[in-house]
């Protein structure tokens, strides 16, 4: 199993401060030809901004990567709901990223499956591939918050997406937590082609799913892998109590 590494920041400041570190440490890593796969909801928020600010910006090589989405709601480009317009607002935008470096999930499509067949088309046409190659991850660094139920993404327990093993990248009717919009999600694979994984947790409402998490339970959460280790930056709020045994 892949392993688990857990770091506790007793602020939420701190937390956010030492993930735009870590992730800008990882990014300042890529070779020619790097891609992140961002996550959405509002921890990442203040993430995105230290990143985009003196001094951790210039150590982002924005003319080696390109930049994707773990997951967005199926909402028109631009909607306050989107994740990609949070991302190129307080992140993309700020950095110069170039408009060909930013794979929006292509929500005009008539339906979430329509766009996540589309959005697979275009990781795949980025890869260069249609089926991944445990020895060539996909993305070099994956961010992902989780949310109170425990879900990844869009990946929300108890539905199929979880299940998938197949496809890159699935359509989501019905999310299983606010906010109720359809979604697009990368699937667990897709997620797990990964050089390097951080989850990005904090707040009170996050503590009985990681809880259950580091306990073992069968939460979408628990079942992120990744190529290198699964690392987790929580805040003391998130933090279980007495953290269970890892069982990683
Ligand atoms: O589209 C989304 O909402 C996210 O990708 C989702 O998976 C999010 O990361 C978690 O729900 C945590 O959200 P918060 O950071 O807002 O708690």
């Amino acid at each position: 199993m892949t392993a688990r590494d857990f770091t506790i920041f007793e602020t939420r400041d701190a937390l956010v401060a030492a993930a735009a570190g870590r992730i800008a440490a990882i990014l300042a890593t890529v070779g020619p030809r790097g891609a992140v796969c961002l996550t959405g909801g509002s921890t990442i928020g203040p993430v995105h901004r230290a990143l985009a600010a003196p001094p951790l910006r210039d150590k982002i090589p924005v003319d080696r990567l390109d930049w994707f989405f773990g997951d967005e709601r199926f909402v028109p480009a631009g909607h306050e709901l989107s994740n990609a317009a949070q991302a190129r607002a307080t992140l993309l935008e700020p950095l110069g990223v170039p408009a060909e470096r930013i794979h929006a999930v292509p929500t005009a499509a008539a339906t979430p499956q329509a766009a996540a067949d589309a959005y697979a088309r275009t990781l795949a046409a980025w890869y260069g591939a249609g089926r991944l190659d445990p020895s060539r991850p996909l993305f070099d660094l994956v961010l992902l918050g989780m949310g109170a139920d425990g879900h990844v993404a869009s990946l929300f327990p108890g539905q199929p997406g979880v299940e998938e093993t197949e496809r890159w990248v699935v359509g989501v009717d019905e999310a299983g937590h606010p906010p109720h919009v359809a979604r697009v999600s990368l699937t667990l694979q897709a997620l797990a082609s990964s050089r390097a994984l951080l989850f990005i947790v904090a707040g009170s409402d996050k503590r009985p799913a990681l809880s259950r998490v580091l306990s073992g339970d069968d939460l979408p959460a628990a079942r992120v892998r990744s190529m290198g280790p699964v690392v987790w930056l929580v805040d003391r709020a998130a933090a279980p109590e007495r953290p269970s045994k890892d069982r990683s």
